[in-house]
C-alpha cells in the first residue's frame, strides 16, 4: 500500500473512532489477567447498516432498534444525510430515517466518505428507484483481500441499469427503469445479495436470485423489506424469489444481535482463561460456533438473556477449521480465534476459503511468541470438508505457545481485536495503535474493557 494511502486509512480510522466516542487512538496493555464480567452485544453490524439503507426505499419513515455506535454506522448515517434523510437518534440505540424529502447529493459530500466503508455500494437499488440516478463513492472495509464489486455491477446491469466508472467513483442509471431479472451469483456473496434484493423489491416483474447468501444478516433484511411491504419468497437451494411491488412504506424493527462481537468476546474468555457473560447472544446464529468452541475446550451455558463463554480449566485442545458461507463457520470469526488457538495443545489448522489474504495479522503474533505458519496458496489436508475455492490460505497453529507483549498496529477489523486479545492473554505489556480502526465494529470497547477487569491506559 502506498504511503500516503496508509496515512489517509489511518486518519480515517481515528476519525471514525471519535465520532463514536473512542478518543484515544492508542492502548497500552497489562496482559496476563483473565477477563470476566458481563457485557452486552447491540445489533449486527452486519444488518443494521443495510437496514439503513432499507429505509431509503420506503416512503415514510423507518424506526431501527438496537442499533450499536459504531462507525460504520456513522458513515452511512452522514452518506444518507447527504441524499436528503432526515436521520435523528431520539433515544440511545434507536434510528429514526425520514426519506420524504431525498434529493441528490453534492459531490463532496459524497467525497468525504470514500474508503470508508463497504455500505454506499448497496445504495445503487434504492437511489435509482428514488432519483434515477446513483453516485457511489470509492469503497473501504477490511483489505482482506481483493474484494472486487464485479457481482454487483453485472446483477445491476441485469435490472436494466447503465454503470459508468469516472474519477468521481462509479455512476449508475437506469434510462429505463429496473425489471425484474434471472441472477445467478457466481458465489454466494453477502453484498451481492443484498444488492440484488434491495433493487428486486421495487423492480417491475419478478427476479429470480440463485445461489444466494442465506446469512442470518440477510434473512433478517429481508423480514425489514417484509414488513416493508416487499413479497419475497425464500425457496431450498439458495434460491430466492421476489415479486416487485409499487410501494414500500417504512419499517419499525430491532436488529438481529451481533453474533461476530459474540464470538469474538467468546475467543476472548477463551484466550485469557476467562469467564464472559455476553447479553443478548443467541444461539441459534451460532450453532457452528458454538460446537468449535467446545471442542477447542471453552464451556458455555445458554441463558434466556444471553450465553456464559469460559474457559473451564485443563488443557485447550488443536482443531481443525474451515470457513465458509453460513452455515458454516464464518471467515470474521477465524481472526480472535486464532489467538485463543494459539494456547491449545497440538496442531490446529484453518483454512480461510472466503478471503485470499486474512492471515496478514498473524505476522505481528510471531512477534508476540506465537507459532504459526501461513501457506499462503492453501494447504491440502485428508480433513478437509469442502475444499474448493482456488484464493483460499491456511494457517497452522503449534500451541501452546506462551505470549508476551509487543507493540502492534491494528491492520484490520478483527485482526484489531485479535491483538487486543493477544495483549490481554500475554505476559508483560503490550501497546496497540491504529485503535480507531475497531470501532467500525466494536461499539463501547473501552468500557467493555473495564467491565470485564482488564488492565490498561489510554494514550
Ligand atoms: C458489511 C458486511 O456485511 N460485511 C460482511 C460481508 O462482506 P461482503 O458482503 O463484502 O462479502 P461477500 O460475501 O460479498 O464476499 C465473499 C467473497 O466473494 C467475493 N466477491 C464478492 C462480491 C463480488 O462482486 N465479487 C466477488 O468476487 C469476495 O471477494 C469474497 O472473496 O460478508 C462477508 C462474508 O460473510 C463478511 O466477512 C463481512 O463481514
Ligand atoms: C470483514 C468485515 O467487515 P467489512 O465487510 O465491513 O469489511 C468484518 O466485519 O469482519
Amino acid at each position: 500500500m502506498a504511503a500516503d494511502q496508509a496515512a489517509s486509512l489511518a486518519k480515517h480510522a481515528s476519525q471514525s473512532g471519535e465520532r463514536v466516542g473512542l478518543t484515544a487512538d492508542r492502548i497500552t496493555v497489562h496482559g496476563g489477567k483473565p477477563l470476566q464480567g458481563r457485557i452486552r452485544v447491540r445489533g449486527a453490524k452486519n444488518l443494521a447498516t443495510k437496514a439503513m439503507v432499507a429505509a431509503l426505499l420506503g416512503e415514510t419513515p423507518s424506526v431501527l432498534q438496537d442499533v450499536p455506535l459504531i462507525s460504520d454506522v456513522d458513515i452511512v448515517t452522514r452518506m444518507l444525510e447527504a441524499y436528503g434523510v432526515a436521520v435523528s437518534s431520539p433515544d440511545d440505540g434507536t434510528l429514526v430515517l425520514d426519506p420524504q424529502n431525498v434529493e441528490k447529493a453534492h459531490f463532496a459530500k459524497i467525497d468525504a466518505l470514500a474508503g470508508s466503508s463497504r455500505i454506499p455500494i448497496l445504495f445503487c437499488g434504492p437511489l435509482l428507484h428514488r432519483l434515477g440516478e446513483a453516485l457511489i463513492p470509492d469503497l473501504g472495509g477490511c483489505r482482506i483481500g481483493d474484494r472486487p464489486i464485479d457481482f454487483h455491477m453485472d446483477a445491476l446491469r441485469a435490472f436494466g441499469a447503465i454503470v459508468d466508472k469516472s474519477y468521481e467513483g462509479i455512476t449508475i442509471t437506469a434510462p429505463d427503469g429496473l425489471h425484474g431479472a434471472h441472477i445467478e451469483l457466481p458465489y454466494p456473496s453477502v453484498g451481492a445479495t443484498e444488492q440484488v434484493l434491495l433493487t428486486a423489491v421495487r423492480a417491475e416483474g419478478v427476479t429470480e436470485l440463485k445461489n444466494a447468501a442465506i446469512e442470518p444478516e440477510i434473512l433478517d433484511l429481508i423480514a425489514i423489506l417484509q414488513k416493508m411491504g416487499a413479497i419475497i419468497w425464500v425457496e431450498p437451494n439458495r434460491t430466492i424469489f421476489i415479486e416487485g411491488v409499487e410501494r414500500l412504506e417504512g419499517y419499525t424493527h430491532r436488529a438481529i444481535s451481533d453474533r461476530n462481537e459474540t464470538a469474538s468476546w467468546a475467543s476472548a474468555a477463551l484466550a485469557t482463561g476467562g469467564d464472559i457473560f455476553v447479553e443478548n447472544a443467541k444461539q441459534p446464529e451460532l450453532l457452528t460456533f458454538l460446537n468449535v468452541f467446545r471442542k477447542v475446550g471453552g464451556a458455555f451455558d445458554v441463558a434466556e438473556d444471553g450465553i456464559r463463554f469460559y474457559h473451564p480449566g485443563g488443557a485447550l485442545k488443536a482443531v481443525q477449521v474451515e470457513t465458509d458461507v453460513h452455515p458454516g463457520f464464518m471467515t470474521d470469526w477465524q481472526q480472535p480465534l486464532i489467538i485463543a488457538l494459539t494456547q491449545a495443545e497440538g496442531v490446529s489448522t484453518v483454512h480461510e476459503t472466503v478471503y485470499e489474504n486474512r492471515f496478514g495479522f498473524t505476522d505481528a503474533l510471531l512477534d508476540m511468541g506465537a507459532d504459526i505458519v501461513v501457506h499462503k496458496d492453501g494447504l491440502e489436508s485428508v480433513t478437509r470438508r469442502v475444499p474448493r475455492r482456488r484464493l483460499e490460505q491456511a494457517a497452522v497453529i503449534t500451541g501452546p505457545t506462551p505470549l508476551h507483549g509487543a507493540d502492534v498496529r491494528v491492520p484490520d477489523l478483527r485482526g484489531g481485536f485479535s491483538y487486543l486479545i493477544a495483549a490481554l492473554a500475554a505476559d508483560g505489556t503490550s501497546t496497540i495503535s491504529n485503535l480507531g480502526l475497531i470501532s467500525r465494529g466494536y461499539e463501547h470497547i473501552i468500557d467493555k474493557l473495564t467491565a470485564l477487569g482488564a488492565d490498561f491506559e489510554l494514550d
